[in-house]
């Protein structure tokens, strides 16, 4: 049934799957007459002693295997090329689709699995539609022709060899069913497997530093044989069936072998007929393993199947494509907050009864203990989920009501523990968009990154995988030279700047005040020296504002807020008014 679902990508392919299909049929006859004229050979030709009409036709024999050989492979690759451009357009969706996948659904699914159903259950179709094409003709073929080819030679003996043939399909049946449920219990090992390796991978470092190598062995240890041991019971089953067919083919044979015998002793078939007869028994004993095989394989593509089709057939929840709105009100805040709550899928409350307004180039910034909902209101904004009560609006419209594409191109953004990919400065820096390198550069020179950037060897230079080369602070920069570059109408910074100096980060605050006045910010941030001259500070605790207005305001009224004002900055008689550039610089 899932594999029904599948065969549409299959669809463009079938002009040439008929052509493939043609040469497989052709070849496949082809090779089902050799046995027969060697039959013939043996019995009329050889009996005559004339040498002249051996040597025609055993070169006939010759010549179909070589047309066999040739047909074969021509059509073994037609189905490969088949089977490698279908599956590329398998993982081209998937890629697309779990790119459009909410946050929500991207949770529920988790990103390992998501990578396992990209490529090893990907890899199991592409192998599964190149098996099918060349021994889903073939095999069929030489069972049925190789019986009916018999048929002809000796009916009696045909008869015996059929007679196994239904149990060995029993067999093959029941196993195929178990296997499949078993290898969807494989594929879940393997997520979870991938799961952990991937875990030890991000988090190498902090492993090693507090001697958690053994801890994450051990867990490796446990989520591997947890592996083996699906494998291993998902292979003794599968592993059954060709013995099983081995032994009654087997005893077929004995048994073709005595009556054949029996009835040459009577002169009722000749001794050509019987070689002919082991020679096909071979082919469709063949066949039968090869359709075996094939349920195997079908087994595990029903599984993985099912796990592919499942990313297919979610729906895509927050991408609109066209805005339900003709036009936006006036005097609307930029940004407004009304009676926002927003919990998680099988979460608590991250976000409770939030309201604030903000103007077009004003400055919120938001402070707060981990956890305390700094990032869902980020995530919440930007609408990777959506809000559980009340609304969120930019310029005075729900961002319901908006393109999802038009709300996120308003934005540029660094993420806390936002991704740098493996390429160029420059690639990472643009990201796609439509920006000149002078653009680029006047970003990163605005994100304090250009003198590192030069050392480093320009816009071309390297970046490794998640800017492995970089140093933590190298790498904000140039995430917020990214979130700068294409100057956005808002510009948010989520606790982008904790590696950063406290001169670079003040250097990097002026530059953003002096040439991003219109655009409207917000910064998350766990220094208050980073958010003090904004307009208007959150302060937040468990979800809920404990707080809001400007610095001053705030050290005055929110003990929270004072507290951590005073520990990291120590002197409450300091002034906050000056910019923020010159006073680091005078430091
Ligand atoms: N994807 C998620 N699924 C379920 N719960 C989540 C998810 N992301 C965050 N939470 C929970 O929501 C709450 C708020 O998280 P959030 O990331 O907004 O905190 P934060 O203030 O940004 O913290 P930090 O400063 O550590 O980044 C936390 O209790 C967190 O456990």
């Amino acid at each position: 049934m899932v594999l029904k679902r599948l065969a549409v990508y299959l669809k463009p392919f079938i002009p040439r799957m008929s052509l493939g299909f043609c040469i497989k049929v052709g070849g496949t006859l082809v090779e089902l007459a050799i046995p027969w004229i060697l039959s013939y050979i043996i019995d009329d030709l050889i009996p005559l002693g004339e040498i002249a009409p051996v040597c025609l036709w055993g070169g006939l024999m010759l010549v179909c295997s070589l047309l066999a050989w040739v047909g074969n492979i021509t059509a073994n690759r037609m189905a490969s090329a088949v089977a490698r451009d279908c599956t590329r357009q398998i993982r081209h969706d998937l890629f697309r689709k779990i790119s459009y996948l909410s946050e929500r659904r991207v949770d529920e699914f988790s990103i390992p699995s998501l990578i396992t159903r990209m490529t090893s259950d990907t890899y199991v179709l592409h192998q599964t539609v190149g098996m099918i094409q060349r021994l889903g003709v073939r095999a069929p073929i030489l069972l049925i022709g190789g019986v009916i080819v018999t048929l002809t030679l000796d009916p009696v003996l045909t008869l015996i060899m059929v007679a196994t043939l239904p149990v060995v399909g029993a067999i093959t049946f029941v196993v195929s069913r178990r296997g499949a449920r078993l290898f969807r219990l494989v594929q879940k090992a393997s997520d979870a497997m991938l799961r952990v390796v991937r875990e030890n991978a991000v988090g190498v470092r902090v492993i090693k530093a507090l001697s958690k190598s053994e801890y994450e062995r051990n867990r490796f240890k446990r989520v591997n044989d947890e592996l083996t041991e699906k494998e291993r019971t998902a292979e003794k089953t599968m592993a059954l069936i060709n013995p099983v067919m081995s032994l009654l083919l087997n005893l077929g044979i004995v048994a073709v072998i005595v009556v054949g015998g029996v009835r040459v002793h009577n002169g009722t078939t000749e001794i050509g007929k019987i070689i002919a007869f082991m020679n096909l028994f071979t082919i469709v004993l063949n066949a039968l393993m090869a359709i075996n095989r094939m349920f195997t394989m079908l087994s595990r593509a029903a599984a993985s199947s099912a796990r592919v089709l499942e990313v297919l057939d979610t729906p895509i929840e927050l991408y609109e494509t066209e805005p339900k709105f003709s036009f936006l009100p006036e005097n609307a805040p930029h940004i407004a907050f009304r009676d926002v709550t927003f919990r998680y899928p099988r979460g608590s409350f991250a976000v409770r009864d939030l309201n604030f307004e903000l103007k077009r180039g004003e400055t919120l910034g938001i402070i707060g203990a981990t956890g305390s909902g700094k990032s869902t209101i980020i995530r919440a904004l930007m609408r990777y989920y959506d809000v559980s009560g009340g609304a969120i609006e930019i310029d005075g419209v729900d961002i319901r009501d908006y393109a999802t594409t038009d709300l996120r191109a308003k934005f540029g953004v660094v993420f806390q523990n936002d991704t740098l990919f493996k390429d160029t400065i420059r690639e990472n820096i643009r990201l796609g968009r439509n920006l000149s390198d002078e653009e680029l550069l006047e970003a990163a020179r605005r994100a304090q990154a250009l003198g590192f950037i030069e050392e480093q060897g320009g816009l071309d230079a390297p970046v490794a995988i998640k800017g492995a080369n970089l140093s933590g602070g190298q790498k904000q920069r140039l995430l917020v030279a990214r979130a700068l570059a294409g100057n956005p109408e808002i510009l948010v910074l989520d606790d982008s700047s904790s590696a950063l100096d406290y001169k670079t980060d003040s250097l990097l605050r002026e530059e953003i005040r002096l040439h991003y006045g219109d655009a409207t910010k917000i910064i998350v941030a766990q220094r208050v020296s980073s958010i003090m001259h904004a307009e208007k500070i959150l302060v937040l605790e468990n979800g809920r504002v404990i707080g809001m207005g400007t610095h001053d305001e705030l050290m005055a009224s929110c003990p929270l807020y004072r507290e951590i004002g005073e520990s990291q900055i120590g002197d409450r008689s300091v002034s906050y008014d000056e910019p923020a550039g010159k006073e680091a610089v005078r430091a």
